[in-house]
């Protein structure tokens, strides 16, 4: 199972690459690296195993933070309106997104940053993705909210991308343009 000593933290070079893109059928170590970022997510909101294994909650978690430069990661957000969102999404991209912006307005954090970073995170409000499960099978879905944020945290990991990239460095809380905050 992956723990905390499994996700790599800032400096580490995996962080900064441009993932790569999968091949089907996977290979069983890549299917079981897909199902095991999933089951992090699942196991981080379990209190007793998140106790017993020290495991910071998560809703998200993307290959290269397990220092495996793959285009795949999991989403697992079980407290948003609708119904809950588990998946693993292989060769994600969003095909289309919004005008209107969004963000969190708590900031953002990551599991492979152990710091505190202030500021606004501008994120697409509406996405429409496509991706593969395990099987190869193609989906599309579309996205809002903490949802959609998360998505694009994700993708950005597997371009190399950190969420504080995106934070003004002059004013780290400057309005975004048509944007509605999401709480
Ligand atoms: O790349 C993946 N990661 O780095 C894990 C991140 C991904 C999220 C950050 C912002 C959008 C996706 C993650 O889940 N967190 N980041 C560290 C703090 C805890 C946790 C978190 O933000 N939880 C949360 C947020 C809103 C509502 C409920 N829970
Ligand atoms: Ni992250």
């Amino acid at each position: 199972m992956i723990q905390m000593k499994d996700i790599v933290r800032e400096g580490h070079p995996a962080l900064r690459k441009k993932a790569v893109e999968v091949e089907f059928p996977l290979t069983d170590k890549t299917r079981e690296i897909s199902e095991e970022l999933l089951q992090y997510l699942i196991n981080s909101h379990d209190p007793d195993i998140a106790d017993k294994y020290n495991l910071r909650a998560g809703i998200g978690l993307a290959a290269p933070q397990i220092d495996v430069s793959k285009r795949i990661f999991a989403l697992h957000i079980t407290e948003i309106e609708g119904e809950p969102l588990s998946f693993v999404a292989i060769n994600p991209k969003i095909v289309s997104h919004s005008v209107e912006q969004t963000y969190l307005s708590s900031g953002e954090g990551c599991l492979s940053v152990d710091r505190d970073i202030k500021g606004f995170v501008p994120r697409y409000k509406r996405i429409t993705i496509s991706a593969y499960d395990l099987e190869g099978k193609s989906f599309k879905k579309r996205l809002k909210g903490l949802a959609a944020i998360a998505f694009q945290h994700e993708l950005d990991h597997l371009n190399g991308v950190m969420f504080y990239d995106h934070i003004n460095k002059n004013d780290p809380f400057q309005e975004i343009p048509n944007a509605v905050p999401f709480d």
